[in-house]
């Protein structure tokens, strides 16, 4: 693998199920080393991109590589590069969680001896060994989150592959979380998180798409999206000026002025920068300003004003308070098939 391999190079991606477009042309690359974000609301395709990379979905079209090896032609060395703690809880529950491990590392080709080794230091990385002799079903839905986790990391993974992480999970562990992944990261994991909160992406990536009805709306960095949106800046005046004065008139930034008694508001990008030319203007105007503040756009502003569908007006704090489904039964994942070459077909989610 050199340098310059990009952990997913993803060109013209599709995915049809029947009457439904999960995937419509997606183009992405991640470069090797990253902490990437996915984002989109709910159905956006997210699970599906996912899936065709971890050979659970067969593609309808395009072309997915991960670390130069394409996810169908060269499924075995792709998959064993990517690490996926998955949204669903599709965990064999009847064995203990060590024993669970140890026969997921031999499934990929890991001898049994370092298995052990393996099963238990990533145990101890999730917080979770003195649980190791405990079924999956026993262990709470925090643990079970943890578990998943260390699941992914038992191939010692080049890609790792988080899809919603944080669905259904308390604060702490939320941050216990954040905080290993991103170690994990800057040991050199290239990470491709897919979430809901807008806080977890802004905070931990340092580059997202926004992904939409199975088509990329963006791809940046969260400052280079918040900066695309417009910010506030709200001042108080002593005094309400009878007419309002032509304020700004020039600046290209700005897209709205408006006067409701003493409260003005200007609408402007980059509000930071507007702002010391408003004080000047307004005290040229001879208008006395009591107090000022510039509200700037949130990510998840941006996220939702690129997501707004007629369909749909759920908030993004409404699609934020799913969680997982816990009463579901999902199925394993699919091995290879026999011949070793191609994945099951959408095996992960009928
Ligand atoms: N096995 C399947 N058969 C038919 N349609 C499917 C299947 N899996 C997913 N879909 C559809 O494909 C679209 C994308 O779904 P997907 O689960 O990939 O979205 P997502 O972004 O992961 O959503 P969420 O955030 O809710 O998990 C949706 O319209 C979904 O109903």
């Amino acid at each position: 693998m050199s340098q310059s391999t990009p952990a997913l190079e993803i060109e013209d991606l599709t995915k049809e199920y029947e009457d439904v477009t999960a995937l419509d042309g997606v183009s992405l690359t991640v470069p090797e080393g990253s902490f990437f974000g996915l984002l989109g609301p709910n159905g956006a395709g997210k699970t599906t991109f996912i899936n065709t990379l971890v050979g659970l979905v067969r593609k309808s079209g395009g072309t997915a590589r991960v670390f130069g090896h394409d996810v169908e032609d060269d499924y075995r060395e792709a998959r064993n590069a990517i690490g996926l703690a998955p949204q669903e809880f599709n965990v064999d529950r009847f064995f203990p969680i060590r024993e669970v491990l140890e026969h997921k590392a031999g499934y990929h080709g890991i001898p049994a001896s370092e298995a052990k080794a393996r099963a238990d230091k990533v145990l101890k990385q999730v917080g979770i060994y003195d649980k190791r002799d405990t079924r999956f079903d026993w262990l709470s839905g925090g643990m079970k989150r943890r578990f998943l986790l260390a699941r992914a990391l038992i191939t010692d993974p080049d890609l790792l592959i988080l899809d919603e992480p944080s669905a259904g999970v308390d604060v702490q562990l939320r941050r216990d979380l954040w905080d290993l992944v991103t170690e994990l990261n800057e040991q050199g994991t290239t990470i491709l998180l897919t979430t809901h909160y807008i806080e977890e992406a802004e905070r931990l990536c340092d580059e997202v798409a926004i992904l939409d009805s199975g088509s990329i709306r963006a791809v940046a960095t969260p400052t280079e999206l918040k900066g695309r949106g417009a910010d506030r800046i709200i001042v108080e005046l002593r005094d309400p000026p009878a007419t309002l004065p032509d304020l700004l008139a020039d600046d290209s930034r700005v897209e709205s002025v408006d006067l409701d008694g003493h409260r003005l508001t200007i609408t402007a990008r980059k509000g930071g920068l507007v702002a010391p030319d408003l004080v000047r203007e307004l005290d040229r105007a001879g208008l006395e300003i009591v107090d000022l503040e510039i509200a700037r756009t949130s990510l998840e502003e941006i996220f939702v004003e690129m997501t707004r569908t007629d369909e749909s007006d759920a908030s993004p704090e409404e699609r934020a308070t799913d969680s997982v489904d816990e009463t579901e039964e999902p199925s394993e994942e699919q091995p290879v098939a026999p011949d070793g070459g191609q994945p099951a077909a959408e095996g992960g989610r009928q």
